[in-house]
């Protein structure tokens, strides 16, 4: 079956990403789609607030201090009809939001649909951590994981092929998760471990072998490794530079270091702001991404999310295939990168975890990490069914 779109993809020019270009994908996939979505573009802008801030310094000007307050919309205490979280719901309108799902369905409620198209198909599970698998936090040392999501996550990764890929450091993210039956992938992908041990190519640049926790050799896919000292560097300038600033909060991920300005007054984030983006001129291959409250130094290196995924699928001997539907499961900018990798491959599914309505690159939504639970049960009651059927339990 081909997997290519039958015409050139209007995904990469179309500002309405998940009506607009569902229209572009395999038919494979298309039959599986059971509504456009009236949204016009620019329906939902990634900022609220006013774009210009009259340039009185490079962050207000360069709109970084918008995206700072863009980044994770208020809280407010009202309760979106039929959310499963109590404290999953924002300062949005609620018909905005209910419009805003016309476009980005419930895969809960597409489930069926999304069945459909896996059903002759290897499902490929790839999950985001923070957001996704477990809640928003107000400390990121605390983001832990419920023991009914662990469960969940150790099923699915039995009848899945299963990886994380996270913003955090690879070891962060294993200690949080805890599951051997999985693959990780730490720095936004910029630190990978599994499939690769038998199967990544030792001879690739960017692979080295290193040890497990059990001393088991390993093969580790690290694409940015060239810059581990200046990460070390640039951490400990982050550290100094925001000492001063109440609620700051630094770390380290290996290959990229996160600021955090969750718990710090709002009227210090351009302080914040100004002068992370004054460090950064010190160093020219490094950049800055936004997540939800934080600022992310990354390297400057065509590495991302999505190709993580690419290279995951790889690594697992599930490319070049019409029988693979892989899914991708996060709340956050740089889960983007992943969704856009499937959507242009026309190969799955992203789906967005979010209680607000914004412009995504996903195909469905999901609004907390509860209703990801309850997709990940239904998953795996779905392929309990199916082997049944076919004799296999
Ligand atoms: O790719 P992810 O696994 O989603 O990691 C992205 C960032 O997640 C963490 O920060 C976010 O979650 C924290 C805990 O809920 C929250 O306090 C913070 O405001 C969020 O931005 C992590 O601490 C970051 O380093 C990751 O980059």
């Amino acid at each position: 079956m081909d997997l290519k779109p039958s015409h050139a993809s209007p995904i990469l020019n179309d500002p309405v990403p998940a009506n607009k270009s569902r229209l572009g994908i395999h038919s494979s996939l298309l039959a599986c789609s059971q509504q456009d979505s009236p949204l016009s573009p620019g329906k939902y802008p990634k900022s609220n607030s006013k774009k210009s801030m009259g340039g009185l310094d490079d962050v207000r000007s360069n709109g970084m201090l918008d995206a700072m307050k863009a980044s994770s919309p208020p809280r407010k205490k009202s309760i979106l009809k039929g959310s499963s979280a109590q404290v999953a719901s924002f300062d949005y309108d609620i018909e905005d939001y209910n419009l805003w799902m016309q476009g980005y369905p419930s895969a809960l409620e597409a489930f069926e649909e999304i069945i459909d198209c896996a059903k002759d198909k290897k499902i490929a599970m790839f999950l985001d951590y923070d957001g996704t698998l477990s809640p928003i936090v107000e400390d990121p040392d605390c983001a832990f994981m419920s023991e009914p999501m662990r469960k969940t996550v150790r099923r699915v990764a039995k009848y899945f092929p299963t990886a994380i890929i996270s913003g955090r450091s690879r070891d962060k993210v294993f200690d949080l998760v805890k599951l051997t039956e999985l693959y990780y992938a730490g720095s936004h992908g910029m630190d990978i471990i599994g499939p690769g041990s038998d199967t990544m190519s030792i001879n690739h640049p960017n692979c080295v072998k290193s040890t497990d926790h059990q001393g088991k050799e390993i093969t580790l896919f690290q694409p940015a490794r060239e810059f581990l000292p200046m990460i070390d560097e640039v951490f400990k300038t982050l550290i100094d530079i925001t000492k001063d600033i109440e609620g700051a909060k630094v770390e380290n991920h290996k290959f990229c270091a996160s600021v955090h300005y969750r718990n710090v007054e709002e009227n210090k984030w351009t302080l914040i702001g100004q002068r992370v983006h004054d460090m950064l001129k010190n160093y020219p291959r490094l950049r800055s991404t936004h997540g939800r409250k934080v600022l992310e130094i990354r390297p400057v290196i065509d590495w991302n999310k999505g190709k993580a995924v690419e290279f995951l699928l790889e690594s697992l001997g599930l490319t070049d295939r019409n029988d693979v539907l892989p899914i991708y499961i996060g709340d956050d900018k740089t889960d983007e990168d992943a969704f856009k990798a499937l959507r242009e491959s026309n190969l799955g599914y992203g789906i967005l975890v979010s209680s607000v309505g914004k412009e995504s690159n996903a195909f469905y939504s999901l609004r907390d990490t509860n209703e990801v639970m309850k997709f990940l049960q239904l998953l795996v009651n779905w392929k309990r069914e199916q082997e049944r059927k076919h004799g296999k339990e």
